[in-house]
């Protein structure tokens, strides 16, 4: 069947640089059709492109629109993930060695154990052309690998590999707990001065004052005992050793170390804003230091210890991640008005496709590329993007707000993007009242987040400044359980039952957006737009209100894009328009 013509002109202006247009190299190489790009090459020349009216008829000239317009099994599966919760381990510090050197005509060589090495740590990186936290979340545990234990002849034992998590620009880390045995240990050894310190004080107190001397004494020079009992979980002892060898043996104080990277993470409890690419990674957690060989332990007195140092345990981390971008440019309309068939003219994407209402249930995201893959920009612009993401959002009911429809989930989804570009079907209704219902939605949801008392800013201050270890959180009255099975501590900005509040999100009334007013090819199309077009230019001079309602409401730049996703004609008008509120 003919396609109707379109019933008014459409803006087919090529968005390509006139370079670009010229070049024949260019023009060939943007045929392929692996990238975004080969879109708008072949959507924008000169002549509108309209499909043969006899398809029988096969017209070289025309450009392949059957992908605007594919049956409803023509799509492919986006796996989407906006959030997922991931426990990390860094790993542990290798054991230090034991060994003495043994060579010819040296019986009693001196001590030659070799250190551990250290733990992997965990790393974080922002990757720009990622879109989905789905590869993470599949993960669910992540294990950095333990360092190597140390060997004879003074060989230091191989570090433990690290782990290297690429998340998409704009993701958000929160902890939820963590565990960290050096932490742990050092609130033991606290834990015991404090109270040797308070039965020192209940001496002076309540003690005889005849032995108060004696006892001052003892607490000013902690006596160790004469026989330590040996502290497994510290030491590695020699094979070949009895627990008789140790009977005299003073064990030295050892204090629980880190590895020196250590003071390159971030300050507990973890809430990072990942909203620009990463040149390079970021430490998320260092690995146990590890433990030292004998060597270090000779002294005078014991020229061969036999024993050496276990290596630290690495540190686990329960972590949230959510993006909290999640594209740059959000489609929001109505089911069925053409939000798909929109991604699909303006990118590669294989979303699906179909004549009835909820065909997409989950985003779906396209990437515009605006270079030419050798830096030239093909749009040209101040913002330096090369690229930019376009979001499918499922469609917006009436009372969407109030969880109808796909509910709540997907309104959170628009609030991610960073402009709207509100989809109206030209063809159905009065487009300027289906614009202020979307934004109706929108300023509905809008009022019932802010008004959520989960998800103020001064939660997130709250959180930022919490630090486990300090003193303000001495009264914490949970102790330090050290067989515990679930050592690990809760973020405070966690709830007992380990959810964290929503994100704090900017107000959705101040984002940039623009009307992308489609099916412009059917009959009786453009009356409506010129309505659209009358209301838009009203809200940005002032003389009518913000949809939103708001006075403050962004309406610097407004205006209407008529396209026709279907015959990809118009649509050449946004990668620019996008550009330039990206700027
Ligand atoms: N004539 C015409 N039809 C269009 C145009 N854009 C989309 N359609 C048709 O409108 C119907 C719905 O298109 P979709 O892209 O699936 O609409 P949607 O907004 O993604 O729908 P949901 O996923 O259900 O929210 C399909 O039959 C498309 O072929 C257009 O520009 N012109
Ligand atoms: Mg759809």
């Amino acid at each position: 069947m003919a396609h109707p013509r379109a019933c008014f002109s459409l803006p087919t202006r090529p968005f390509l640089s006139r370079r670009a247009r010229c070049s024949p190299a260019l023009l060939q190489f943007a045929r392929k059709p692996c990238i975004a790009r080969s879109r708008f090459q072949s959507t924008n020349a000169d002549v509108p492109p309209l499909r043969p009216s006899n398809p029988a008829v096969p017209d070289e000239s025309s450009p392949d629109l059957s992908h605007l317009d594919p049956t409803p099994e023509d799509y492919s599966r986006f796996i989407f993930q906006d959030k997922c919760r991931v426990t990390m381990h860094a790993g542990s510090g290798g054991h230090g060695c034991v060994a003495y050197l043994r060579e010819k005509y040296i019986e009693e060589g001196p001590p030659c154990g070799g250190d551990g090495g250290s733990g992997g740590g965990i790393y974080i990186q922002t990757v720009e052309g990622l879109t989905s936290l789905h590869k993470l979340a599949r993960r669910g545990i992540i294990r950095a690998s333990r360092g190597r234990n140390g060997q004879g002849k003074s060989k230091g034992g191989k570090r433990g590999d690290d782990i290297l998590i690429q998340v998409p620009v704009g993701t958000v880390v929160r902890e939820v707990s963590r565990y960290d045995p050096v932490e742990e240990q050092w609130a033991r050894i606290k834990e015991a001065k404090e109270s040797a310190q308070f039965a020192k004080e209940e001496k002076e107190v309540w003690g005889n004052p005849d032995d108060l001397e004696a006892e001052n004494e003892e607490l000013e020079e902690p006596e160790e005992p004469e026989y330590n009992p040996i502290q497994h979980d510290r030491w590695v002892l020699h094979p070949s050793s009895k627990p008789s060898d140790f009977l005299m043996v003073q064990f030295p104080k050892l204090n629980p170390r880190r590895q020196n990277i250590a003071a390159m993470e971030p300050k507990a409890p973890i809430w990072l804003d990942l909203s620009k690419p990463m040149d390079k990674p970021m430490l998320l957690a260092a690995g146990g230091a590890g433990g030292l060989g004998n060597p270090h332990f000779s002294t005078r007195s014991m020229g061969r210890p036999k024993f050496a140092s276990r290596g630290e345990g690495g540190m686990m981390l329960e972590l949230d991640f959510e993006l909290k971008i999640l594209a740059d440019v959000g489609l929001v309309g109505k089911p069925n008005a053409g939000k798909s068939t929109l991604l699909r003219s303006l990118t590669n994407s294989r979303t699906r496709i179909g004549n009835w209402e909820f065909t997409t249930l989950s985003p779906h995201i396209g990437t515009v590329i605006t270079d030419d893959m050798k830096g030239r920009p093909l749009v040209e612009s101040k913002a330096r993007r090369t690229h930019f993401t376009i979001a499918d959002i499922p469609g917006l009911v009436e009372n969407a707000h109030l969880d109808r429809g796909l509910g709540l989930g997907f309104l959170r989804h628009i609030d991610r993007a960073g402009i709207l570009a509100f989809v109206v079907d030209l063809s159905v209704g009065n487009p300027v009242e289906e614009l202020k219902k979307l934004w109706h939605e929108l300023g509905e949801y809008e009022r019932i987040r802010d008004t959520d008392p989960d998800c103020g800013p001064e939660e997130e201050d709250k959180i930022i400044e919490w630090n486990p270890f300090t003193e303000e959180n001495e009264h914490d009255e949970r102790p330090w359980k050290p067989d515990s099975e679930e050592p690990a501590r809760l973020a405070p900005n966690a709830s007992p039952d380990g959810s964290l509040p929503p994100l704090a999100m900017p107000p959705v009334h101040m984002k940039p957006w623009f009307v992308v007013a489609t099916k412009a090819d059917l009959e009786n199309t453009q009356s409506q737009y010129r309505a659209l077009q009358e209301y838009l230019s009203g809200v940005q001079n002032g003389s009518i209100e913000h949809p939103s309602g708001h006075a403050k409401g962004w309406k610097d730049r407004v205006c209407a894009v008529p396209v026709s996703a279907k015959q990809g004609e118009g649509v050449s008008r946004i990668p620019k328009l996008v550009m330039d509120l990206l700027e």
